[in-house]
């Protein structure tokens, strides 16, 4: 077996399921091997921004390995912010990229695409990666890839693989499949009487959840502590679409004062909260009205546990999850808290729209043709998304990079079948959207809701009085035709609910419904957000 086959192999038993990239001559070679061995299929997109993001939601919705594999120098740098989005969101995220040959960096040229020295692209990388290698030798190659893929799954964030073009066709051995690590037993066992008593002394306990709950695969399980504690259940900002399928007492997401009021009194409010794979930041808790308090608080992240002022190092989620269901037992009686609600029945007159209809447009679709797994950019478009159903969510939720919306929506229809939603304000389609031009090549048919105010939004909610937040009008669906996609402008919510009627009921072609926006329309989430923000900012 030869080096690149042993890598393909590996990242399939490792749990890929494909590949995306954009080649270039120092990857040329391996690209021809992954092309030709056919162990992995792969897709190419037109900017290496998209390849990161479809490979990250690729990683997200299937709690396994996405995989992105680009040139040295010029694709790997083009590469970085989608990157650094899945390190930020812990995404396990494979970075390959092709490299100068070991025989190449002898000699005294320069070689096209270096920066500073033929090592400074591996630096800039192990700033965000949980690991990172270069296959430089064949004796060591198969226990350093083990070593680097199972980094990437157990800590849930990307590695860095550089693959030196002149050692694609050397022979190499099988890469060895490990074992997960594991837990002191001791400790875990220590660990969760720990939090029982707690939650069992508790008056008002809840469990929030958050993305290493999906990271991890652990929603059921999850589900079912909630069950047999009777725990209500919160998810975080970031954790959005979490439990959608699931039967638990399930009561919404938690963003503060931004956000349902019931919601963030249980959360705010509780004498224990038990938090299980919460990255705690500013979007997840920037608007809450009280400061979380340690003594009564759980946080299980990042292999730690902090219970109170004790920490228990070294135990992944999953297996804490797991001793938790151990230590209980089945509950059939556990109470089903108010579910929560979402907008419905839209008016479908010629009134103009704003964001919330479109939530209630979108809501209205899924309760006649089912829900949609939503892939969505930043801005005023994912808060929306918080008033859509809950169903399964790819964003950038946390890191915040605009961008991200539509490859990711190609990169969940690649990895499921399934077609997505993706939502995008018109700002962040004008940097990536113009990747639904590679649908046509792959059979993809995702129903893209743009969001057209004209305007960086977000920034001018803001910073009302900076002209430069005006965007000028591009007419995105008069572009859609020639990219082999149907585009439709609407204005009215009656020509919304036609759109998104006639896009669900045409396959085969990217749909776009470009929503015109009533003057200053903001969703009711991001109207609250502003408004708790400044609260906050009135208090210090
Ligand atoms: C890669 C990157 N560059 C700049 C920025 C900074 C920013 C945050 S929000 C925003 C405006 C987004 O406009 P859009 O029309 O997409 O959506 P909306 O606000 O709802 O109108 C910008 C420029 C970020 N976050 N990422």
């Amino acid at each position: 077996m030869t080096l690149a086959e042993a890598l393909l192999h590996s990242l399939k038993r490792y749990g890929a399921e494909e590949i995306f990239g954009i080649p270039g001559d120092f990857v040329l070679p391996f690209f021809r091997v992954i092309e030709q061995s056919g162990i992995l299929p792969f897709y190419t997109l037109s900017h290496e921004p998209g390849i990161g993001f479809a490979a990250d939601a690729a990683a997200r919705c299937r709690g396994s390995l996405g995989v992105a594999v680009v040139t040295y120098g010029a694709g790997a740098f083009n590469m970085v912010n989608s990157v650094a989005c899945a390190y930020a969101e812990k995404s396990p995220l494979v970075v390959i990229s092709g490299a100068p040959g070991l025989s190449e960096n002898q000699g005294d040229l320069l070689l096209h695409h270096q920066v500073k020295t033929l090592g400074s692209q591996y630096e800039v990388f192990k700033e965000f990666t949980c690991d990172q290698l270069v296959l430089d030798d064949l004796r060591s190659a198969p226990e350093q890839i083990a070593r680097v893929l199972r980094n990437c799954l157990e800590q849930s964030r990307p590695v860095y693989i550089e693959f030196p073009r002149d050692l694609v066709d050397a022979p190499c051995d099988t890469v060895p499949l490990l074992a997960p690590s594991s837990a002191d037993p001791q400790a875990l066992a220590a660990c969760a009487e720990d939090i029982l008593a707690r939650i069992g002394a508790a008056q008002r306990p809840v469990i929030l959840a958050g993305v290493e709950v999906r990271r991890y695969g652990l929603e059921e399980k999850v589900a079912e502590l909630s069950r047999r504690l009777n725990l209500p259940v919160a998810t975080s900002f970031m954790g959005r679409g979490l439990f959608s399928g699931s039967d638990c007492p399930f009561i919404g997401a938690y963003i503060g004062m931004a956000g349902d009021a019931a919601v963030c009194e249980a959360v705010e409010g509780s004498d224990q909260l038990l938090m299980l794979g919460v990255i705690v930041c500013d979007t997840n808790f920037g608007v809450s009205a009280r400061r979380l308090d340690i003594r009564h608080t759980v946080n299980a992240t990042d292999r730690e546990v902090q219970v109170g002022y004790h920490c228990y190092r070294g135990l992944s989620l999953a297996e804490l999850v797991d001793e938790l269901l151990r230590q209980t037992q089945a509950n059939t009686n556990h109470a089903d808290p108010v579910k929560p609600s979402y907008p419905r029945g839209l008016e479908a007159d010629r009134s103009p729209i704003v964001p919330t209809d479109i939530a209630r447009a979108v809501n209205d679709l899924f309760d006649r043709h089912g829900p949609l797994m939503i892939a969505s950019d930043i801005g005023d478009c994912l808060f929306t998304a918080m008033d859509m159903d809950n169903t399964q969510l790819v964003a950038p939720g946390y890191y915040a990079t605009m961008g991200f919306g539509v490859p990711a929506g190609l990169g969940l229809q690649a990895a499921t079948g399934q077609r997505p939603l993706i939502l995008v304000g018109d700002g962040a389609f004008q940097m990536t959207g113009w990747e639904l031009g590679n649908c046509r090549r792959y059979g993809w048919d995702p129903i893209v809701l743009l969001f057209n105010n004209s305007c960086w939004g977000m920034l001018a909610t803001f910073q009302p009085e900076s002209e430069f937040n005006q965007l000028d009008d591009w007419h995105f669906a008069d572009l859609c035709g020639p990219l082999g996609g149907d585009g439709v402008r609407v204005s009215s919510r009656a020509e919304l609910q036609v759109a998104l009627e006639q896009a669900v009921a045409t396959r085969g072609r990217f749909q776009l419904i470009e929503i015109m926006l009533a003057e200053d329309a903001r969703s009711a989430t991001l109207q609250q957000f502003v408004e708790a923000h400044g609260r906050r900012l009135a208090k210090q």
